[in-house]
């Protein structure tokens, strides 16, 4: 006779940020989508307007501020601006906990937390997001790698308000060609692009590097997909491959990137686990 199994207490999940990802994900946990998760708690810039816009599928779970999560949740999801990195994944990572994280460029300015985490017994992971080949460029880095190079193609839409453009005079919003908007290092292509270029710094995170993984971003008003074209020369394989995202409600984001979140928390509980 098999004896009975205790049913595991749900993971509580804390998300910080409420747009195009954080919805997504309390819409499918609400949904019973993500069996074994709950939301603790979540957080949004403006408070009231979340207590609406969860009314209907939420009404129960508290909205408080960024710094106020870690109690309420075992594990963050953080998908808020990038400034915000700090104040959201410092309190998991210190008590010991996990956060998934979407800002992936700001770990370049967070190192320090990664050090925390490894000081705690916390985590931060970076689920793949809106870029592919992940799983196949940490695998390669195990070995060694000769060069990792993207291209991102967005619409205009898709970049529209990055500091980088500003700085160096760039106008994008009266393009009728194609413009390479930047080429250099993923390190500078967070900083110049802090909320439309995650996928670069999590490219280089999974491979080189943010100095040796090189980055050439283009406006093109022809486009309607941000497009992501990456060429990896490694002893262990050669590979290209790029993804078309459909956009989200925000033009930045990437429909694919609230269902790697997903997909993600999944796994952590899943008895079969696909992927590197
Ligand atoms: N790794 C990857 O592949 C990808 C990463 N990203 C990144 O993920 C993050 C989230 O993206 P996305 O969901 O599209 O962003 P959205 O702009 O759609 O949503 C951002 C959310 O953050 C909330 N927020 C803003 N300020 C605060 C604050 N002070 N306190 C609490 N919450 C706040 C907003 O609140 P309110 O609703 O009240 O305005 C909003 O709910 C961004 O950093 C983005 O660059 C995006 C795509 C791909
Ligand atoms: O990297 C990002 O922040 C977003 C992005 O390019 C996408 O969703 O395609």
């Amino acid at each position: 006779m098999p004896q009975d199994i205790p049913t595991p207490k749900p993971i509580r999940l804390a998300v910080a940020g409420l747009g195009a990802i954080g919805f997504g994900v309390v819409a499918a946990v609400q949904s019973g989508r993500l069996p074994g998760f709950e939301i603790g708690a979540v957080s949004a810039r403006d408070r009231d307007a979340a207590r609406e816009r969860l009314a209907e599928i939420a009404p129960d779970v508290p909205v408080v501020a960024v710094g106020e999560l870690e109690p309420y949740a075992d594990l963050v999801v953080e998908c808020a601006p990038a400034a915000l990195f700090p104040e959201i994944v410092g309190p998991f990572v210190r008590a010991g906990k996990k956060a998934v994280v979407l800002s992936v460029g700001a770990i370049l300015s967070s190192e320090h937390l990664v050090k925390l985490a490894a000081e705690n017994g916390g985590q931060i992971i970076a689920p793949s997001g809106a870029l592919l080949a992940l799983d196949a460029v940490t695998a390669a880095a195990e070995g060694s790698i000769e060069s990792v190079r993207m291209i991102t193609r967005k619409p205009v839409t898709g970049l529209l308000g990055a500091p980088y453009l500003d700085e160096h005079g760039i106008d994008i919003a009266s393009a009728t060609a194609p413009i390479r908007v930047f080429s250099g290092s993923a390190r500078e292509a967070a900083r110049g692009f802090p909320a439309n270029l995650n996928v670069g710094a999590a490219l280089a995170l999974s491979g080189i590097g943010p100095d040796r993984t090189t980055i050439e971003i283009w406006a093109d008003p022809a486009l309607t997909r941000n497009t992501h074209a990456i060429e990896v020369v490694a002893d262990s394989a050669s590979f290209s491959m790029s993804i078309e995202n459909v956009p989200s409600e925000n033009p930045k984001t990437g429909r694919i990137t609230a269902l790697s979140v997903i997909a993600t928390l999944r796994k952590m509980t899943a008895p079969l686990r696909m992927g590197t």
